[in-house]
């Protein structure tokens, strides 16, 4: 023993980086086969764990907190004191952040899991960090798009996540260069990572740990009284999985000089076996696989996103039925009012969403609603959010209206015509039995499908409604 350590005298203060690719999404491994117990440390630390949460193997979404026996409404569950959450500027920073400090400025804002990443790789990395009971409780591995193969990238068959796969995948070859420019030259004692090699997939590793389980809190109160907005790992809190319907929520108590992080049961009682389950957020589907690794079904949140094109829209309401749609050359009056709903100008937002909560996006079905009149007098008299909203039913009249409506069913048929397959298909896929990462891309595209379909079946809804009510009162 004593002369294996002599070999490798380097290797004593760092652990090894190493990711492997997900096998199973249900109960992926830990970074250490028997990590230290997690309630305990958090006791040892100052915190309260209450005794009825425990943390359990038996879910089919990996570990989670479970309660083994009732807990009333409002308890506390977790407490963690101010300094137990892993945080970017933390108290316990030492030297390497010379070092890790530049690099992580060298991250764009909206790739913030990255930052938070980078000092979770260096905590990974360090033997004897204070870190270390909760980050070796952490998965081996991640569902992330980032992991997949191209293959299943493309099996996603979805454009704007393509695009935002690319772009984190892009992001990440490129930083693994920066990165290894940057530590060349360091001697041992500066090296942030303990003098290993950092690549993609460790920065993936820990891109992807911090997105799926960071969330975003107050940070310290700045000068003008208002808290910065910082994301931070909540150890044993972050075991919580997800659901819209939870029965917990994440506290911030901010009592001077003795800041809490805490979550508390919601205001209904826990029962005996009940999974505890937080809201990771009203996301759509894009987001919870990119940053979680996951889809939700019939997820009342997802959407599809579209580019407002004039062409497009033309051809859209053309195929819908209505005569001479002018899209590609609106009148000026109806151009200003582009203008003002940002589909229009120097720097518009062309992206638009069919689908969730709000059904049509309320700047596409006003554009369409005052694109599809030809009575100037009649629009002006609304206001812009009057012909926003989907609840006014038809401000320009029903002819208007179910033209405008017409108009987007058309849209979501030529959406639906840009998947390679069918909903069939994919169900038939599915049952042959397929790897995690086709099966999640494969469910993700059957979502987005199905969001299209769902609308569709809405609208068709309003339409013939509004055609009865016309008939009824003519
Ligand atoms: C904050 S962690 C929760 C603890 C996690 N289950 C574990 O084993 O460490 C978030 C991860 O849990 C899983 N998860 C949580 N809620 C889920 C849900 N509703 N459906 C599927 N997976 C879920 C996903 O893998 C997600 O990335």
């Amino acid at each position: 023993m004593a002369a294996a350590k002599l070999l490798i005298p380097t290797l004593s203060h760092f652990r090894p980086l190493t990711c492997a690719a997900a096998v199973s999404a249900s109960n992926p491994a830990r970074l250490v086969p028997h990590p230290p117990d997690l309630l305990k440390w958090i006791k040892r630390e100052g915190g309260f764990v209450h005794e009825a949460v425990t943390i359990t193997q038996d879910t089919t979404y990996g570990l989670g907190l479970v309660a083994s026996g009732g807990i009333p409404k409002g308890s506390d569950l977790i407490v963690l004191p101010e300094h137990v959450p892993l945080k970017f500027q933390s108290d316990k920073d030492d030297e390497a952040d010379s070092v890790s400090l530049p690099l992580s400025n060298r991250i764009p804002e909206e790739l913030w899991a990255m930052k938070l990443g980078l000092k979770l790789l260096q905590e990974r990395a360090k033997v004897g960090s204070f870190w270390w009971p909760y980050i070796s409780n952490l998965p081996e591995t991640y569902t992330v798009p980032i992991f997949f193969s191209g293959e299943d990238i493309k099996n996603l068959q979805y454009a704007p996540l393509l695009y935002q796969v690319n772009k984190r995948c892009r992001f990440l070859l490129e930083f693994e260069q920066e990165v290894k420019n940057v530590l060349k030259n360091l001697k041992p004692s500066e090296h942030p990572f303990g003098g290993q090699d950092v690549d993609a997939s460790s920065l993936g590793w820990a891109m992807s740990a911090v997105s799926s389980r960071a969330f975003r809190l107050y940070g310290k109160k700045l000068p003008n009284g208002t808290h910065s907005d910082i994301p931070m790992m909540l150890p044993l809190i972050d075991m919580c999985n997800h659901s819209f319907n939870p029965n917990a929520r994440i506290l911030q108590e901010q009592d001077a000089g003795n800041p809490k992080m805490l979550i508390k049961a919601a205001e209904r009682e826990i029962k005996q076996s009940d999974p505890l389950l937080l809201n990771y957020g009203c996301l759509s589907n894009d987001f919870f696989l990119l940053d979680y690794g996951f889809v939700i079904p019939s997820n009342p949140y997802d959407h599809i996103e579209l580019k407002y094109d004039g062409a497009l829209m033309d051809a859209a309401s053309m195929a819908a039925g209505v005569s001479s749609p002018n899209f590609s050359s609106p009148a000026p009056w109806q151009q200003e009012i582009l203008f003002q709903l940002n589909l229009d100008g120097e720097v518009p937002n062309l992206k638009v969403t069919i689908g969730g909560p709000e059904l049509v996006e309320g700047r596409l079905l006003a554009a369409l609603r005052v694109l599809l009149s030809n009575d100037r007098e009649m629009v002006q008299r609304y206001d812009l959010s009057v012909l926003k909203s989907l609840s006014a039913e038809g401000p320009l009249g029903v002819a208007n209206e179910v033209a405008a409506f017409r108009t987007i069913i058309a849209l979501c048929v030529i959406a639906l015509g840009h998947f390679p397959t069918k909903i069939m298909d994919d169900e038939s896929l599915l049952k042959q039995g397929v790897s995690v990462s086709t099966e999640l891309a494969i469910q993700f595209r059957m979502q987005k499908k199905s969001v299209i379909i769902d609308v569709m079946r809405d609208l068709t809804k309003r339409v013939k409604l509004l055609l009865s009510k016309e008939t009824t009162t003519a």
